[in-house]
């Protein structure tokens, strides 16, 4: 099958995206994944913007990759102006990069109102760059902006471009939709009708705006590109441009195109969420193939699906991307997703009673409130209760909470709690900023002495949620706390109508969840 070549321009449009912003230090390493990934071309960024910029290709034009190209962007010389002088050439240059990216425009509304120039000019200045940077041994990559604009208008002028860069040396001739608005049909009969036997490699680069960009690369590959440019997790100026973590599996997965990474896609998902948290940003969930919600089943329905045969509920198998099934917990689960989450414990059916119990108080709790999808530690108490293998850490037998408000002092908690662990009754005393840190400091004082693996243990989030908010003050509340040791995380549920109440059911659950879970270190 034919070869495609891969090129991400994360480092250079994903940082176009809003609220995308990478240290030098997160380009180099991102550069070193998506080379380890099987990427072919890595642009790295456009080196007369900044320091930072051109800093990026001083370190990378020292260090190994083993698949990628890095590549140094700009854009064709200034009109009027020696390319030997153009200081934006001279850049790329200096960048020394074996391969660049020049956008030239391919839009005659740009050339007359943008860059204020004739068509002749803008044709030499296409020209004199390629010619350039070809004679100081570059490979080019030229990008046609606004190219599917262009062609609408004056396909001939836009042929002439194609050709006229072909000829000055160039290795690839990219088609850009720079705003994003072209259609996949329009994208299908304009690349058909390019006279492709005389020119260069065509490449696509796609913006996301009609939210096609996916679909008019794919549709580019199938007339006749051999080059892909795109982002990871579609980042990019506006919209987005055309996501590679789609596009890559799309390809090699479903078309058996031939790519760097097809014996790689197992890396994607990883890099994918590799490349958001240097970003620091939380991936979109339902993002094809990587997302954490992409092979992830609620409806009991489709759980069953998947307990009998996956492959007619799943479109592949989310090991091929790296990425995990998860079936979720909720009021819409059936008694299949409840046997997916018991099957650790042993062999059970539809029939079996700790089945039907639990099915049973899973509908309960969520009609009262609960819900287990994001809280699976306090689900999987429930399931120890039903099989009969939970353990409580404690039983209570009261708590005692006064918090002191002083006029321009913030408000303190202090408290006392008693309870009986093993047979045996203590009492811990804790003091907080709010009654939830309070009751936590007087169980570990009540009981860490007796069960040290308290120690092991924070809490690291606290979330409240108003269920019925026209209630007011009656209003049932539902929170979530999230745990932690160091290496793994548990979330769990409580819901009242009591604040304090929900908090304590939910804390009380994280620390039973550990204590009935946790391998003894
Ligand atoms: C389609 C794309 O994504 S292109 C990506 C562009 N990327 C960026 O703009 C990010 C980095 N850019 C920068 O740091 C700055 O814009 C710089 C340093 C490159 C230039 O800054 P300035 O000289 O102040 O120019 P400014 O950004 O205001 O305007 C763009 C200039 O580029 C020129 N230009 C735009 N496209 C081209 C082109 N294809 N060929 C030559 N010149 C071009 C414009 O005519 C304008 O020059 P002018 O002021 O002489 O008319
Ligand atoms: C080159 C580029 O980023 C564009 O035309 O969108």
């Amino acid at each position: 099958m034919k070869k495609i070549s891969i090129f991400d321009t994360t480092l250079r449009d994903g940082t176009q995206g809003v609220g995308i912003n990478f240290t030098l230090n997160d380009k180099i390493e991102i550069a070193h994944a998506l080379d380890e990934a099987g990427i072919d071309y890595i642009e790295g960024g456009f080196p007369l913007a900044s320091r930072r910029e051109a800093d990026f290709f001083k370190i990378t034009a020292k260090e190994k990759f083993k698949n990628a190209k890095i590549t140094a962007f700009g854009s064709t010389r200034k009109p009027g102006r020696k390319a030997t002088e153009d200081e934006n050439l001279l850049a790329l240059i200096n960048a020394e990069s074996p391969s660049v990216v020049i956008v030239g425009k391919a839009w005659i509304q740009h050339i007359t109102k943008v860059i204020k120039t004739t068509t002749l000019e803008n044709m030499k200045m296409i020209e004199d760059s390629i010619k350039l940077l070809v004679r100081e041994g570059r490979e080019v990559i030229f990008d046609l902006e606004h190219f599917f604009d262009g062609y609408k208008e004056h396909p001939k002028q836009s042929l002439e471009i194609l050709e006229l860069a072909t000829s000055a040396g160039a290795s690839s001739l990219v088609l850009c939709d720079t705003n994003g608005g072209t259609l996949p049909n329009e994208v299908t009969k304009i690349i058909s009708e390019l006279p492709k036997e005389r020119l260069a490699q065509i490449g696509v680069h796609f913006h996301n705006d009609t939210g096609c960009a996916v679909a008019n690369s794919i549709l580019s590959v199938e007339a006749g590109a051999s080059h892909v440019q795109g982002t990871i997790n579609g980042w990019g100026e506006r919209c987005g441009n055309a996501n590679l973590c789609t596009i890559i599996p799309n390809l090699a997965i479903k078309l058996d195109y031939d790519l760097t990474m097809s014996n790689k896609m197992n890396k994607l998902t990883h890099l994918s969420r590799y490349i958001a948290d240097k970003a620091n940003i939380i991936p979109e969930k339902n993002q094809p193939y990587v997302g954490t919600a992409a092979f992830g089943h609620k409806a009991g329905q489709h759980a069953d699906v998947i307990v009998k045969a996956p492959h007619l509920m799943e479109h592949i198998s989310g090991d091929k991307v790296g990425n995990e099934r998860q079936i979720l917990l909720s009021e819409l689960a059936g008694k299949s997703t409840i046997i997916e989450k018991m099957n650790k414990f042993g062999d059970y059916t539809k029939e079996s009673k700790e089945v039907i119990a639990l099915f049973n108080t899973l509908k309960e709790k969520e009609g009262e409130g609960f819900e287990y999808e994001s809280a699976e530690a306090s689900f999987e108490l429930l399931m120890l209760k039903a099989l009969g293998r939970y353990r409580p850490l404690f039983e209570l037998n009261n708590y005692h909470l006064e918090t002191y408000k002083t006029w321009g002092v913030d408000s303190k908690t202090v408290g006392r709690i008693f309870l009986k662990s093993e047979g045996k009754e203590y009492m811990g005393a804790g003091v907080g900023v709010g009654p939830v840190g309070t009751l936590d400091a007087a169980i570990r004082d009540a009981l860490t002495v007796y069960h040290p693996f308290l120690d092991e243990m924070t809490l690291s989030d606290y979330k409240v949620r108003v269920l019925n908010p026209e209630n007011a003050t009656k209003a049932k509340v539902r929170v979530f706390i999230s745990s932690t040791d160091g290496e793994i995380d548990w979330e769990t549920v409580g819901v009242s109508e009591n604040i304090i109440e929900a908090s304590w059911q939910a804390l009380v659950d994280s620390m039973e969840f550990y204590y009935n879970t946790r391998k003894t270190k």
